[in-house]
């Protein structure tokens, strides 16, 4: 980690999800107000509009909103091996149904999730159930690229906290800081 100076920008989103098996109150479509942190390190620019900066903070947000909030602010989150997802997207158990599936999963391979109008309007299908955990570690995914891309590949991006509610927030950090091998 270079020169010890971290950054950390945070969103807020309001989003309905269910946990499907959960075996209380949270197998049920709820909603949340949702607090997203992203924490970055790097050296500083010693040059241009971001010297003195590990990544501007208003880079980090633009990316944030295109990421995060344009795909699931005021939106449903949902998996797409939901057992209720035939009811989420008003699909017919018909060939036509399955195919339609079959679709979507072949177009949320790269990316990990695809966004749809669907009949209960703005909805992001993921490939995994839309826990605290798993969305730190989605966007994250998602994240990471694009801050390398806005700070010239000096910055990394080192975390990201996923804040359910007030007092429940689930933590994704970069697999060097895992002790993992990157
Ligand atoms: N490790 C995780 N546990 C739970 C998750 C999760 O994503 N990761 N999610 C849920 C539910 O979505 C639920 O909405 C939140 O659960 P809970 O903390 O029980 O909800 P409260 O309303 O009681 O939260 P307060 O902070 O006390 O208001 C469940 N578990």
């Amino acid at each position: 980690m270079a020169d010890g100076h971290l950054i950390t920008r945070e969103i807020g989103i309001d989003a309905a999800h269910r946990i499907p098996f959960h075996a209380s109150k949270c197998c049920n479509l709820h909603g949340h107000r949702y607090r997203i942190a992203a924490t970055c390190s790097g050296p500083l620019f010693d040059a241009g509009e971001q010297e003195g900066m590990v990544l501007d903070f208003g880079f980090l947000k633009a990316e944030m909103m295109e990421q995060i909030d344009a795909a699931c602010d005021h939106g449903m989150m949902i998996w797409i091996d939901d057992p209720w997802i035939r009811s989420f997207l008003a699909l017919p158990e018909s060939p036509q149904g399955v195919a339609t599936l079959e679709q979507y999963r072949a177009e949320m391979r790269e990316t990990g999730q695809k966004l749809i109008m669907g009949p209960f309007g703005k909805t992001l299908l993921m490939t995994t159930v839309p826990t605290a955990e798993n969305l730190a570690r989605h966007w994250f995914n998602l994240l990471a690229p694009r801050v390398k891309a806005r700070s010239g590949n000096q910055a990394t991006l080192l975390r990201i906290d996923v804040w359910e509610t007030p007092n429940c927030v689930a933590t994704y950090t970069a697999p060097q800081v895992n002790g993992g091998s990157v």
